[in-house]
């Protein structure tokens, strides 16, 4: 089952101080697919870090079933982050010396020991419905973009969260590949129930979401009600 999540009063600000994102108020019920649209630079990725504990809040709330990553202290947030969320986001961080299939199970190494063949079959499967599963034992140094980014995204689902954020997934990819990648997250998505959050342009993965919203004018609206989402 996926996880609701609650925005209040969230303001993201730079380095200087200066307002990024103002998000009044945004709800997402569990198990919703939403597509996060928005111009270059509008703050769809320093969104996406921030409902991912990954970023510091100026101001607000960021809530997944009732617990407000932004206030957790650091090791709490960080086993939130890796119990409930899989995060694809564009700077893969993959292990480059580990091959596509030690890189996809990865949280093997932080998963109890009757949940590591698990995470591994995940993993494998993943790679599978991907389509890398023949290079699964290459280094990934040796890997495309477009490998590694699916190599990103076969470790999050491999962990088995409950939340998937992702940016830009389709963003390297042929036509082709981007269309099964998105076929196979939406179905697994459903299957499991998980609450899919993805910054994205690509308009076929933007037609199979449940909902649109867009990063706009420093504040996120949802196009058709053309008002804050508030
Ligand atoms: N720590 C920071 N200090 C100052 N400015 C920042 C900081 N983090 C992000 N920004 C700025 O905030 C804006 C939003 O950036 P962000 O990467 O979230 O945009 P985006 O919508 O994801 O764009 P893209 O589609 O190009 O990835 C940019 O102008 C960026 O330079």
């Amino acid at each position: 089952m996926g996880l609701p999540l609650e925005v209040r009063g969230l303001v993201l600000t730079g380095d200087e101080g200066e307002r990024i994102l103002h998000v009044p108020a945004l709800d997402i019920a569990t198990g919703t697919a939403v597509a996060l649209r928005g111009p270059s630079g509008a703050g769809k990725s320093t969104f996406l870090h921030a409902v991912s504990g990954l970023r510091e809040v100026a101001e607000g709330t960021v809530t997944w079933d009732g617990a407000d990553v932004a206030a957790l202290a650091p090791e709490r947030r960080a086993a939130f982050r890796r119990d409930a969320l899989g995060i694809v986001f564009q700077d893969h961080l993959l292990f480059e010396e580990l091959d596509a299939l030690g890189n996809a199970s990865i949280a093997t190494g932080f998963a109890r020991r009757r949940d590591r063949a698990v995470i591994r079959e995940r993993a494998r499967t993943a790679l599978g419905r991907l389509g890398i599963a023949q290079a699964e034992g290459r280094r990934v140094a040796s890997f495309s973009g477009g490998e590694r980014q699916r190599v990103a995204v076969a470790r999050a689902l491999a962990a088995g969260p409950r939340v998937l954020l992702a940016d830009e997934p389709t963003a390297n990819l042929d036509r082709e590949t981007a269309d099964r990648l998105i076929e196979d997250v939406v179905a697994l998505v459903r299957e499991q129930g998980l609450t899919l959050l993805v910054a994205s342009h690509d308009p076929h993965l933007i037609a199979r979401m449940d909902r649109v919203l867009e990063v706009r004018d420093g504040t996120i609206v949802e196009p058709g009600r053309e008002a804050a989402v508030a």
